[in-house]
């Protein structure tokens, strides 16, 4: 199973996708508090989710948090970043992998960005001149090639 992890996001139906995306594909999904909505909010809603949906998420109060009732291997920490140096293609992701993914308007910190080792911090290749992609966008990408590079197991 990997993890899926939204630090403070903003924008309920991001969010509302990713839970969706994740109920799909088995992932588990961590939302980093604060959140920029309540998690009842009604355009998240919009995303159409089930109760069982919501089966695969835990809220944290803050990164520490997540750090504490975790434990993820460090070396299996991925922060997802347009300022990232390493290449996508070049990723290659095992079971259990963590995908940290910032804001949609802050990004991720710098220093929590930075507190990764460079060859852990993946950008997603865009055409020039594009600031960044969407952040349910990114997290579908990378989640359907983690789980494309491992057969999609557990996938019908
Ligand atoms: C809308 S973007 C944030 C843009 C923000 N203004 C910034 O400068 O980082 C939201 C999140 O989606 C992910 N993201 C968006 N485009 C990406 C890309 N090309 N490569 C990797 N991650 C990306 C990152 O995790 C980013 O923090």
């Amino acid at each position: 199973m990997f993890h899926v992890v939204l630090v403070e996001p903003e924008i309920p139906p991001n969010t509302g996708n990713v839970i969706r995306l994740c109920a799909n594909t088995g992932a588990q999904l961590h939302l980093i508090e604060p959140l920029g909505f309540p998690l009842d909010d009604s355009k998240m809603k919009r995303a159409g989710l089930d109760y069982h949906d919501y089966a695969t998420m835990k809220v944290h109060k803050d990164w520490d948090a997540f750090m504490a009732d975790t434990r993820p291997d460090p070396a299996r920490m991925f922060a997802m970043t347009t300022h990232g140096s390493s290449p996508f293609a070049d990723a290659a992701f095992l079971p259990g992998d963590v995908f940290v993914f910032g804001s949609e308007t802050r990004g991720l910190a710098v220093a929590l960005r930075e507190s990764f080792p460079v060859g852990q911090r993946i950008r997603l290749p865009m055409r020039p001149d594009n600031r960044s992609l969407n952040l349910s966008n990114t997290v579908a990408v990378v989640v359907f090639e983690a789980w494309r590079q491992n057969g999609y197991a557990g996938g019908a």
